[in-house]
């Protein structure tokens, strides 16, 4: 039996006293998409860092592929696992195409082929007409996207590449700056590269969009796993106060929409 894509097995991480995660088991498969949830400070940003080497374990391990990931030389790293982090300072003066283009920089292909691929992701993000602007310019919500273009410029083995499996995207609070419509954007776009076999770890506060994108749902409380499962599972209400420590609601939907989690306290008859 082949080993998982991803691995993270028994995985700890302390600071000095701080103990962030304890006891973190998951993993993620070639076109599967997990989603995090928890709290502020649960651990959902430090937990995508191990899975990406960027922070070791303390104890236990991550594997690609079987492979320690802190082993694996981070070119051969970087063209496999693509990290769009949940904030980017960038204050230099590089045009939205410029920044798209580091994501070739594992690639070494920008004189050629890679070209296409920095196309593709513009046209994929709606970016084609602000390409020349220079990034510092730009709004929250179109830095945001220029990021999301970076990272899928560097997740893209080629311009029109249709197998991903083997790749890994992870994301942390990619849409917290978009407005509806290039939410539903990203949505779809997260489909799109699930079904070419494209592995997704995601952060999202967002419940209702995380859930619509997620096959399952992993909540996390003081930097432990309080659960992992089918997004369907998941989404009750007890877990979900739980895990947010506030009375959650969910709505289910006749017209078959994606259930809608809601605060009690705004409930129609609360
Ligand atoms: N490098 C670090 N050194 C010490 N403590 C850290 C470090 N990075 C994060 N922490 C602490 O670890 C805890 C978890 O942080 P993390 O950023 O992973 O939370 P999060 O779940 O992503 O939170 P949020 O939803 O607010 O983004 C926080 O209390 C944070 O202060």
């Amino acid at each position: 039996m082949s080993p998982p894509l991803l691995d993270v097995h028994n995985a700890g991480l302390r600071f000095a006293a701080s103990t962030l995660l304890s006891e973190i088991s998951f993993s993620l498969g070639s076109g599967e998409v997990i989603g995090i949830a928890g709290s502020n400070g649960a651990g959902k940003s430090s937990l995508l860092r191990l899975a990406c080497a960027e922070y070791s374990c303390s104890s236990g391990s991550v594997s690609l592929d079987g492979t320690d990931i802190g082993s694996i030389e981070p070119r051969t790293r970087a063209k496999r696992i693509a990290v769009l982090p949940q904030s980017m300072g960038l204050q230099f003066d590089f045009t939205v195409r410029q920044v798209s283009e580091l994501g070739r920089s594992p690639h070494g292909d920008l004189g050629g082929a890679g070209s296409q691929v920095v196309d593709q992701v513009l046209d994929s993000c709606e970016l084609t007409s602000l390409a020349h602007r220079l990034y510092p310019s730009l709004s929250g919500g179109e830095k945001q996207r220029t990021q999301f273009a970076r990272v899928l410029a560097q997740l893209l083995p080629k311009a029109c590449s249709s197998d991903l499996s083997g790749q890994i995207l992870i994301l942390d609070e990619p849409t917290s700056a978009m407005d509806v419509r290039h939410q539903e954007r990203f949505l779809r776009l997260v489909a799109k590269l699930r079904d070419l076999g494209c592995a997704v770890l995601l952060v999202m506060h967002d419940i209702n969009l995380l859930s619509r994108c997620s096959d399952r749902l992993l909540y996390l409380k003081h930097g432990r796993m309080l659960s992992l499962g089918p997004t369907a599972e998941q989404l009750n209400e007890q877990a979900l106060s739980e895990l947010y420590e506030y009375p959650l609601r969910i709505r289910s939907m006749s017209d078959g929409t994606p259930p809608f989690v809601y605060p009690a306290s705004h409930a129609p008859n609360a």
